[in-house]
């Protein structure tokens, strides 16, 4: 069954959600507080070590129930039965979306067009625990026989953010392997890991979803010529592996059909980190590691497919991400994680909320007159807080924020991570509630200085708060995103599951690549043709 296509600026909920938005929209989010002792008990989801307070939000108990009907008259539900039963949802790729498959349990059953899945996700995860175990306990051996200390990941988009945030993330549970990501087709980011490379130690893991993708073929080829330099051509069987669904270009590449590490069509690029493609992170921390974050996000997976819409997570945090979207018209969310470990999330979540979101288009066909995807964007708690945080605080936007902390620190420096939360919480609060002009006068502030020290609040935040980070609670963390994406776009009636916006600069690329060996002339206006002849002069 195909997903419904209702224009959701036509339901009875967005009308009511309109007339409802001129009421309440200018309400003070601190006098719904002082009105109602229970508003944050009200506006809290608990769920396992999840801990999701969304009561600093300019919602009362009506929008809520207003958003909650948007979910049903959209048919929400039914969407998510389509999408975990392996149903056609990616339309205009014709596939299935089912990278909650990779992590469901091996009795699952999961059919694509008639054919249970599960059992051959269950073998590729068995090749990677094996050649996890021999990689890590040093049985694997490189071609003169000494054992593996470093992992390259070649891959780009979802065949690198997702494996490299997520190693990054869980360092703190990491081996020995030294792991390093290679994407950019900028010839120094390869160079520059190479630098650090001893051929003899290294194993390459090439990830590509097509094994077409050009920064991610020019990488791989520029560090085979680079291996070859000290190795011989069958040396590569032992160094190089790949992660693809295009088995035929790998094994042309030179790669040892045993090496490759199978992925389906119905798994995304920016949710496959699930497959195969997670191969560095299960290297990086351990088979068992992995499988723990497989196993986090089948739980949030569960959560989302069962729990009612108004103590769920994704669905909750989607449907408030629409209010403001649609209806304050904010451009863009922040990401806030109060942890270091999670340095690289907002970039990570830019492919898998953009991509997925960035569309114009509906799923008839049609232009949409409506707001759609949002910006993405932060960086950590208190770093961000020295950068960009006194734009959230009394810029002219409207930035929701979701802040995203751990109640233990990893190392256990309680000094330090007393001060982490106590920003952490103390950010929201003040996001909140701002400061009054009376309050600054309180302060014995100079009369001439009083406006620039008021603080107008009433900034919206959702708070996530965790009990620690852990594998599993990473992958539930990621998951809650993903199903998020998901609800947006069923909301908004696109289909979150292609990516055609990419194609135009690759096609164009191409051609304007020919042009620079004066090969090609091809037709530019003067800008274009300006800058060409600028970088003929001087590459
Ligand atoms: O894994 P591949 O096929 O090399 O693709 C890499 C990335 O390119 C895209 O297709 C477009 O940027 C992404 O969706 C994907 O993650």
């Amino acid at each position: 069954m195909a997903l419904p296509t209702i224009n959701p600026t036509q339901t009875e909920a967005w009308k009511k959600l309109q007339n409802h938005f001129n009421e309440v929209n200018n309400l003070q989010m601190k006098d719904l507080f002082a009105q109602d002792a229970e508003r944050a008990n009200k506006f809290t989801i608990k769920w396992e070590d999840f801990y999701v307070d969304y009561s600093k939000n300019r919602i009362t108990e009506e929008t809520f129930k207003y958003l909650l009907e948007l979910a049903k008259d959209v048919k929400l539900k039914e969407a998510i039965e389509s999408q975990f039963s392996g149903e056609i949802i990616n339309q205009t790729e014709g596939r299935a979306v089912l990278h909650s498959a990779l992590r469901a349990p091996e009795t699952a059953v999961v059919n694509v067009e008639g054919e249970n899945v599960i059992p051959e996700v269950y073998s590729v995860k068995k090749k990677i625990e094996t050649f996890t175990n021999e990689v890590v306990n040093g049985e694997r051996k490189g071609y003169t026989g000494k054992s593996f200390t470093h992992v390259v990941n070649i891959g780009i988009g979802g065949s690198d953010l997702g494996p490299a945030m997520v190693v990054d993330s869980l360092q703190y549970y990491k081996n020995d392997l030294t792991t390093y990501f290679v994407s950019n087709v900028d010839g120094d980011h390869v160079n520059e890991v190479i630098k650090k490379l001893d051929p003899e130690t290294t194993l390459f893991v090439v990830v590509s979803k097509t094994f077409t993708t050009q920064e991610t073929l020019s990488n791989a080829n520029t560090i085979k010529d680079w291996f070859l330099q000290s190795a011989s051509q069958e040396d590569i069987a032992k160094h190089f592996v790949a992660v693809s669904t295009n088995l035929d270009a790998v094994k042309s590449f030179g790669i040892d059909p045993d090496n490759i590490f199978p992925m389906w069509n119905w798994v995304g690029g920016r949710f496959s980190l699930w497959s195969a493609v997670g191969l560095s992170i299960s290297l990086a921390v351990g088979y068992e590691n992995y499988a723990s974050l497989l196993e986090g996000a089948n739980a949030m997976d569960e959560h989302f497919k069962n729990e009612d819409f108004d103590s769920n997570i994704p669905v909750v945090l989607g449907l408030l991400s629409i209010w403001y979207n649609n209806f304050f018209n904010a451009e863009s969310e922040a990401i806030i994680p109060y942890s270091q470990y999670l340095n690289q999330f907002a970039t990570y979540l830019q492919q898998g909320i953009m991509e997925s979101n960035g569309k114009s288009v509906d799923r008839n066909g049609d232009f949409i007159d409506y707001q759609t995807g949002t910006l993405i964007w932060g960086e950590p708690g208190t770093n961000s807080q020295h950068a960009f945080f006194q734009l959230i605080h009394q810029g002219t936007k409207l930035i929701p924020a979701d802040f995203i902390g751990f109640a233990k620190s990893l190392h256990g420096n309680q000094d330090h991570q007393d001060k982490l939360i106590s920003n952490y919480l103390a950010q929201t609060e003040a996001l909140l509630n701002g400061k009054t002009e009376a309050q600054v006068i309180a302060e014995g502030t100079a009369k001439e200085i009083i406006p620039f020290k008021i603080f107008e609040g009433n900034k919206p935040t959702n708070s996530i708060f965790i009990e620690k980070l852990t594998p599993k609670s990473l992958g539930k963390l990621i998951a809650m995103y993903e199903h998020k994406i998901f609800v947006q776009g069923v909301i908004w009636n696109i289909f979150s599951y292609d990516q055609f916006g990419v194609e135009l600069g690759k096609q164009l690329a191409s051609k304007i690549l020919q042009e620079f060996n004066g090969d090609v002339t091809n037709q530019h206006e003067s800008s274009t043709t300006n800058l060409l002849a600028y970088y003929k002069k001087f590459r």
